[in-house]
């Protein structure tokens, strides 16, 4: 569905460096990118600040040109047939609205039945689904800015599938809302993804969108991947160790520390130490090992928090 190849993005900023001297400097947004994207796929897509996300997904759409490489979007060339391709792709940004800001949400829809050219059956069908999936049906006479961020957001999101996009980019769309709205959004998106094989490309900063969407995470950083495969293996990828937490029967004396092979202490506190070790290893011959030889009343295992693996990944550069 998104093939990208040796794709590079470069900006020239020119900036002041004297009273009228002003000097050239290249900014390579996006580096030599390559990936692909299979059919009903849901990807995050994810970087720190100016790591190229934006830029990335502006070429996908046709809203830049790439400065270099290949890119095919649902077979079609984005920046060469953008109007084809707006067929095809819906997107959503969090920040901002594409819904118009003084009509009521009903006539917005509308609009997009018109410019898109949705076919009316269709239409009253994709619109009657969305209005019970979102529960936005006592909000479609209501003009846009007075709606919440919530019930703006599941009003751009039924607006981006109306006209039944094989694509959507979703850039933040979970950002400012409450715990249960983002819960209700993700549930959508999982099942607009399963009924229709809708491909879900997602930009976020919200780790928990990518834990409860995402079976792929692709991560960039200065314009190139780092990282791209599975969740799980991102753990292992960052390097990332587990927590074995030992609760001992008594303090070991002179603040003494578990020695067993395959696992460190790295914290104690009178009967409770920390152990570390690799995500990969099984805990199950390290339970076995520290029972054997302590005092044992309890114990449990801490995984690695997504955040913490990805920030590894990213100081690494
Ligand atoms: N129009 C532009 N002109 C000059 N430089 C730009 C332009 N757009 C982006 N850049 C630069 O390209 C780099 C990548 O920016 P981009 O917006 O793609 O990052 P991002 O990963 O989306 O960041 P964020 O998470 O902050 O949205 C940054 O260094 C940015 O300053």
């Amino acid at each position: 569905m998104i093939e990208v190849e040796d794709l590079s993005r470069t900006f020239v900023v020119r900036r002041r460096t004297g009273r009228v001297r002003r000097t050239a400097t290249e900014v390579r947004a996006v580096d030599h990118l390559s990936f692909e994207v299979e059919r009903g796929e849901m990807v995050g897509y994810i970087g720190p600040n100016g790591a190229g996300k934006s830029t990335t997904v502006k070429m996908l759409t046709g809203i830049l040109v790439p400065t270099s490489g290949r890119l095919s979007v649902a077979g079609v060339d984005p920046s060469r047939n953008r109007v084809d391709l707006t067929r095809r792709i819906g997107v959503v940004f969090g920040q901002r609205t594409t819904l118009w800001w003084d009509l009521p949400l009903r006539d917005s829809f509308e609009l997009l039945r018109r410019i898109y050219r949705i076919d009316g059956t269709r239409f009253r069908q994709n619109l009657a689904e969305f209005c019970e999936l979102l529960d936005l049906g006592d909000l479609l006479d209501t003009p846009v800015r007075q709606l919440s961020l919530g019930q703006r957001m599941r009003g751009d999101i039924a607006a981006a599938l109306l006209h039944d996009p094989e694509i959507l980019y979703l850039d933040e769309p979970t950002i400012g809302l409450d715990v249960v709205s983002k819960s209700r959004l993700r549930a959508f998106l999982r099942e607009v993804n399963a009924a229709r094989d809708v491909t879900l490309l997602l930009t976020t900063h919200d780790l928990q969108d990518i834990e409860q969407l995402c079976s792929r995470v692709m991560v960039i950083d200065h314009g190139s991947l780092v990282y791209d495969g599975s969740l799980a293996g991102l753990h292992t990828q960052g390097g990332s160790t587990r927590t074995l937490v030992v609760d001992l029967v008594d303090p070991l004396p002179d603040e003494g520390r578990i020695r067993v092979e395959g696992a460190s202490v790295h914290k104690v506190e009178g009967p409770r130490q920390w152990l570390s070790f690799p995500t990969d290893a099984s805990a199950a011959p390290l339970v076995a090992a520290v029972a054997a030889s302590y005092d044992v009343a309890d114990l449990s295992i801490l995984e690695p928090a997504i955040e913490d693996v990805i920030a590894e990944l990213y100081s690494r550069r």
